[in-house]
Order: structure tokens, then C-alpha cells, then sequence
């Protein structure tokens, strides 16, 4: 069930709020903002407001049996790709970075924001379906830049399928598959990058893709080969 609201702060503070109020929240439902005031990114970043893009928040509740809680951050990255990639004039410049986002050539198409409480994980997601957002520093780029990017409405359907669908591949078959077909729609190995790790540092190499955690690989200049747990990427 999707639910479409006109304004509200953050879908993602809302259903975090949803849950400590005692509602479960039921998996499969989605909260929609047509704009928000008070948008989260990642690492303390604010999201753009643009309207006519899509920002929205799900949850999954994870179990005892299921796969580890952070590679959901791989499954909603894989949901909204396949959710994009047959609106895309060339699905070959579709591709996830790790951890989580969606980059369209050399530029953020979806950023996605996890955060948990208790069991509970809220995904939520944003889309530059018509707007991008100007950030120094950062190439942005919107759905609506290459070709005629659908509405609100119509692309939270097929995202919510596409997420559905993700989440019982992830609960039946585990990660193997999941992480497989993650490197298949992933930045190429081989790619130079620079990733900055939460305690400030900074570690530069090539991507050699992702270990069977969903750990990023990164090859250090010395040949040796690092796991990064986690961390902010930028391609060289
Ligand atoms: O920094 C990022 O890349 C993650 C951005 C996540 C933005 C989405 S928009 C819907 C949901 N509500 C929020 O406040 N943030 C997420």
C-alpha cells in the first residue's frame, strides 16, 4: 500500500516516529511525500525538496532467518535500479555505486537513506525524476535530463514492485544471488576511487568489487586488498 502525502518534513523521520509510537508498521507499505521540508541524506547531508522527484520510505522487519540487516542497503539499491533501468535511453549508463546510490553516467540519479530502530530498518529513497539538485562539489543529474521521466505516482508503483520482489529474493535465496547481481549493475571493477571512511580517513585504490558480506573490495596501490565496512565513495 502506498500512501501519498502533499508536505510533511521526512518520510523516512515519519515511520521512524510510526514505530516508536508502537505502530508496526507493515512491510510493503510506503509513505510518499510530494515535498519535504526537512529531507535526510547520508552522513548528517540534508536531501533536495524537488517537486515532481520521488522521496519516500518503506520498512523491513528484519527476522531471526534473514540475510544481515546492512545488505538491504544492496537490495534497495538493486530495487530502484531495476525500477529506472527500463526508463533509461542507455541502461548501460545506469549504475550503483556503493553503497547505495544510483549514478547516471558520472551523476547522482537516487540517493538512499537507511536508518533502523530496534528490528526494524526504514529505507527511504529519493529519485531525480524531474529536478536535480544544484551541490557544489557533486554532480547531480534527473531522470527528466535524458529523456520523459514518469510521475510520482506511476514510479512509486513499479518501485514498490520492484522492492517486493527484491525482498522475497533476499529472505528465500540469501545474499549470494543478491551480491552477484549487485556487481552486475555495479560501478566496473578496475574504476580508480577514493573512499572516506567515518573516522575521516580517506583511502584511495580500484574497485575490485564486493566480498560475501557486501563489503566494498578495494585495492590499495600496494596490491593489497582492503574491505571497506563502510564509508562515503567517490569516483576518480
Ligand atoms: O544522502 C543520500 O544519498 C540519501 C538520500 C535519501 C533521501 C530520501 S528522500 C525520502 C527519504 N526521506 C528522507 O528524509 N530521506 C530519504
Amino acid at each position: 500500500m502506498i500512501e501519498f502525502v502533499a508536505e510533511t518534513g521526512s518520510t523516512n523521520a515519519d515511520l521512524l516516529a510510526r514505530l516508536s509510537d508502537g505502530d508496526r508498521v507493515a512491510e510493503g507499505r510506503w509513505l510518499v511525500a510530494r515535498r519535504q521540508s526537512a529531507g535526510r541524506g547520508r552522513q548528517g547531508r540534508t536531501w533536495f525538496d524537488g517537486s515532481g522527484n520521488f522521496m519516500g520510505s518503506t520498512v523491513v522487519h528484519v527476522g531471526e532467518s534473514d540475510p544481515p540487516a546492512q545488505s538491504l542497503a544492496l537490495l534497495a539499491g538493486l530495487a530502484v535500479y531495476e525500477a529506472v533501468l527500463p526508463l533509461c535511453p542507455d541502461p548501460h549508463s545506469l549504475r550503483l555505486k556503493w553503497p547505495n546510490d544510483l549514478l547516471l553516467g558520472d551523476a547522482k540519479l537516487c540517493g538512499i537513506l537507511l536508518e533502523g530502530q530496534g528490528k526494524a530498518v526504514v529505507i527511504g529513497i529519493g529519485v531525480n525524476l524531474a529536478v536535480a539538485p544544484d551541490v557544489p562539489d557533486r554532480k547531480t543529474i534527473a531522470l527528466a535530463d535524458v529523456t520523459a521521466a514518469p510521475g510520482v505516482d506511476e514510479f512509486a508503483g513499479s518501485l514498490a514492485r520492484c522492492f517486493d520482489r527484491e525482498l522475497e529474493r533476499w529472505r528465500t535465496f540469501g545474499l549470494e544471488p543478491l551480491i552477484r547481481r549487485w556487481r552486475a549493475a555495479g560501478t566496473r571493477e578496475g574504476t580508480s576511487l577514493a573512499v572516506h571512511e567515518p573516522d575521516g580517513a580517506i583511502a584511495s585504490g580500484t574497485f575490485a568489487g564486493l566480498d560475501d558480506q557486501g563489503n566494498l573490495l578495494l585495492r590499495l596501490e600496494d596490491g593489497r586488498l582492503r574491505a571497506i565496512h563502510a564509508g562515503d565513495v567517490t569516483l576518480a
